[in-house]
């Protein structure tokens, strides 16, 4: 295992206020070289540079970036900042490395990391904080060198750690010879793609559509500024109806939960029978369409809304979803007609997309396209 407490690592000396994710990188990049690295055989079942350019979009050209979904763009400008940062604070201390071999071993610890809460805390490393609470997802960072073999699957196994180490467990009995897969988490295909460079197809249990790009510019500037002091400012999700969510999925789990015990509405709503927002989603909309007593007598919980009212906000929302859907057609329309290069040449800004990332970028709007036109549909739309 490879982890900031490393004693090899920590040999280093590398800058105290480097995040975690930047030592692991840096680590790495000074270990690459050299056949005798003990990292080697490891190394040599790593993707290569090349096949990272064709999967991963913070690699991709810019016609195909372009052409990301929202939530997938916002990603990508957050990713990049996170590497531009580590690179410009470790840069003093690997001036033998280039930003290339940089980003390449920053990404490798990017798509083969797992959680690890540093469990011998406060001895672990003199950067990581004494308590475990203020430790920040980026401090939770180790390398367990194959491992990470696993691929992902919305249902796989589940792994564990504690001091001593990893532990994968499984989840059902695996037939000689089957892929055993875990799960990386309940992500998004849009967070998969940006962050391992694949979505799941047909199906993702787990996807769902963030909304802040739909609804963040409907706010006036009043409006954002009561739901930031509330607290209801942005993270706005669609939460999908399992028939939106892939071939197979509505009928395998619709009868996973069964217990009855609210209103029928609110009962479908639980078994993913139909679309349902999340409840920030309902405070900004009830703030858009709604007298302000009402909006406040639903933030401060006072009470959940009249059925009439309800229908005001899914006519909003259904209307906000049906522009969508006309603009998704029209991204779908020019991700067809993109011309493919065929050949993986060396990238530069223009370059043409491959035809991976144009069948990637079809997929992931068809998802996409699925879940809105489910959720217009149970909107009345
Ligand atoms: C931790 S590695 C998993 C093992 C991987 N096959 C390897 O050794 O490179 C993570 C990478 O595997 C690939 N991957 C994992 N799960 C996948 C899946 N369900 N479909 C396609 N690619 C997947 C992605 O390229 C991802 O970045």
């Amino acid at each position: 295992m490879i982890t900031a407490a490393s004693p090899s690592l920590r040999s280093y000396k590398f800058p105290a206020n480097a995040t975690v994710h930047g030592k692991l990188a840096a680590y790495l990049a000074l270990r690459y070289s050299g056949n005798d690295s003990e990292y080697r055989p490891w190394q040599d079942i790593w993707p290569s540079r090349e096949e990272f350019e064709a999967i991963l979009p913070i690699l991709w050209g810019k016609r195909a970036r372009e052409l990301l979904p929202e939530d997938a763009k916002a990603l990508v400008a957050k990713q990049r900042h996170k590497l531009d940062a580590d690179f410009d604070t470790l840069r003093p201390s690997i001036p033998s490395i280039s930003k290339d071999l940089f980003t390449y071993t920053w990404l490798i610890v990017n798509t083969r990391t797992f959680y690890w809460d540093y469990p011998d805390l406060p001895r672990a490393s003199p950067r990581l904080p004494k308590k475990r609470s203020l430790l920040t997802p980026d401090d939770c960072y180790a390398m367990c060198p194959f491992m990470d073999y696993f691929n992902h699957s919305d249902r796989g196994c589940e792994t564990k750690h504690d001091a001593k180490g990893y532990y994968v467990y499984a989840d059902r009995d695996y037939k000689a010879g089957a892929e055993i897969y875990v799960t990386y988490g309940t992500h998004t295909s849009s967070f998969l793609l940006v962050e391992y460079g694949f979505i799941l197809w047909p199906r993702n249990a787990h996807d769902s559509l963030p909304l802040d790009h739909l609804l963040l510019p409907l706010l006036s500037p009043s409006q954002s500024a009561v739901l930031k002091e509330d607290g209801f400012y942005a993270n706005y999700t669609l939460i999908p109806a399992r028939r939106a969510l892939g071939a197979g999925y509505a009928e395998e789990s619709a009868d996973d939960d069964d217990d009855d015990d609210g209103t029928e509405a609110a009962t479908r709503a639980k078994q993913g029978v139909v679309t349902t927002t999340c409840h920030r989603t309902q405070a900004a909309l009830r703030l858009l369409t709604l007298p302000a007593r009402r909006y406040a007598a639903f933030v401060s919980g006072a009470d959940e809304g009249t059925e009439a009212e309800q229908q005001v906000v899914d006519r909003y929302l259904c209307d906000v979803l049906k522009k969508y859907q006309r603009r998704i057609g029209d991204v779908k329309e020019e991700v067809e007609a993109l011309d493919v290069d065929v050949d993986a040449k060396p990238r530069d800004a223009d370059e043409r997309p491959r035809a991976e990332q144009k069948e990637t970028l079809l997929r992931r709007w068809t998802q996409i396209q699925r879940i809105v036109n489910a959720a217009v549909d149970d909107l009345g739309g």
